[in-house]
C-alpha cells in the first residue's frame, strides 16, 4: 500500500480544519456544553474519504463527546454537519447508521447473554421482516434471514470467530469482543466506520490482528475514522491525524508530522504536566513506552492468550 501524504488529502495549507480533496463529513459550528464546561468546541472539521483518520487529544479533550454527535447517540447545542452530502445534524442514532455510518463503543456493547452469532445478526439494517406489510409474508422475510445469516457467517469467518459462532459472547475476550463489535458494524454495508478506543482492552496476541482488520476496511472501500491512546495504533495504521484539546481541534497532520507540532505538544503538557515531554514529542521513542505496556498486559492475561493465539 503507498503512503498516503498531506497533499494526497487536503486542499491549500495545512491546519485546523483544513479543507479535505473528498470529505466525506463535513462540520461546522458543532458545540456541546455540559453546565459550565464546552466538551465540544469545533468550528470546522473535514474528514477524508476512505482513508485512515485518528482522532486524538488529552483525556476529556471532547473526542467521544464529538464522536456522539456525529453518530446521533447526543444531540449538540449548536452546529451542523454532513456525511457524503447530506446533512446529518439532529438525525437519531438509527438512521445515521441506515445511511451508511455505524460505530463500535469505548466498552464494547455485546450482548453477553446473546449467541456470538446472534450479537451479529442484530447489525444487519433495513430487515424486510420488520416492515409491517411484510411481516405477512414469510417467504419475504425468510428469504431476508437467510441472507443475514449467510452475510454474518461469511462475516465471523473473516473474523476469525467462526468457530464461538455458538458460544456466548459473555465467553470472548476483551478482543475477541472487539472484533465482533467490528463483524456487527459490517452488517450494515457502512461507508464510514467510526471506532472509539479499538485497541482499549485488547490482548497482545490479537493486537496485529485488529490492526490488520482496521486496514482491511480501508482496502474494502470504506472510510475509518477512530479514537485512540495508543500511539502504536495511530502511527501504523492511520493516514491523517486530527487532535483535539479542550473541546476544539487544535492541529491536524498526517502521523509522522503531528507530534512536531507545538498546539499538539502544549495541549498534552497542559493536561499532562507529570508526562515527560520526551514520550509526547517522539524523542523518546514510543515503542519503548509500548513495550512496556506490553509486558505489563502479558502479565495480567495469561490466560486469555492461550485462547486467543488461535485467533490472531
Ligand atoms: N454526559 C456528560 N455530562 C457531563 N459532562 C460530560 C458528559 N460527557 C462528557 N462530559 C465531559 O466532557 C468532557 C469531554 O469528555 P469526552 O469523554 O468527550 O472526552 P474524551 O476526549 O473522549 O476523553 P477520554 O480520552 O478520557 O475518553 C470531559 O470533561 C467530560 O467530563
Amino acid at each position: 500500500m503507498s503512503k498516503v501524504t498531506a497533499a494526497d488529502l487536503i486542499s491549500g495549507t495545512n491546519g485546523p480544519g483544513v479543507a479535505k480533496k473528498d470529505p466525506i463529513i463535513v462540520a461546522d459550528g458543532v458545540t456541546r456544553q455540559f453546565g459550565g464546561l464546552k466538551a465540544v468546541d469545533v468550528d470546522h472539521l473535514e474528514i477524508p474519504r476512505n482513508a485512515i483518520t485518528a482522532l486524538i487529544g488529552p483525556n476529556g479533550a471532547g473526542k467521544t463527546t464529538l464522536f456522539n454527535l456525529l453518530t446521533g447517540f447526543d444531540k449538540p447545542n449548536t452546529g451542523t454537519w454532513s456525511f457524503d452530502g447530506t446533512n446529518l445534524a439532529g438525525i437519531p442514532s438509527f438512521k445515521a447508521a441506515r445511511s451508511g455510518m455505524v460505530r463500535t463503543f469505548q466498552l464494547t456493547k455485546s450482548l453477553g447473554r446473546l449467541t456470538v452469532l446472534e450479537n451479529v445478526l442484530l447489525g444487519a439494517s433495513d430487515q424486510k421482516g420488520e416492515r409491517f406489510w411484510a411481516s405477512f409474508i414469510p417467504g419475504i422475510w425468510r428469504e431476508q434471514e437467510n441472507a443475514n445469516r449467510e452475510k454474518a457467517l461469511e462475516l465471523l469467518a473473516r473474523f476469525k470467530l467462526d468457530a464461538k459462532k455458538d458460544d456466548y459472547a459473555a465467553s470472548l475476550s476483551g478482543g475477541q469482543r472487539k472484533l465482533l463489535e467490528m463483524a456487527r458494524a459490517l452488517m450494515s454495508d457502512p461507508q464510514l466506520v467510526m471506532l472509539d478506543e479499538p485497541m482499549a482492552g485488547v490482548n497482545p496476541a490479537l493486537t496485529q490482528s485488529l490492526l490488520d482488520h482496521v486496514l482491511g476496511l480501508k482496502e474494502d472501500g470504506m472510510t475509518v475514522l477512530f479514537v485512540e491512546h495508543d500511539m502504536h495504533m495511530v502511527r501504523h495504521i492511520s493516514d491523517w491525524v486530527v487532535v483535539m484539546a479542550e473541546g476544539k481541534v487544535v492541529a491536524e497532520d498526517v502521523p509522522e508530522d503531528i507530534m512536531k507540532n507545538q498546539a499538539v505538544v502544549d495541549a498534552y503538557l497542559g493536561s499532562h504536566h507529570d508526562t515527560d515531554l520526551g514520550s509526547i514529542t517522539g524523542q523518546i521513542e514510543m515503542e519503548e513506552a509500548l513495550q512496556a505496556e506490553l509486558a505489563e498486559e502479558r502479565a495480567d492475561a495469561d490466560t486469555e492468550a492461550a485462547t486467543d493465539k488461535e485467533q490472531s
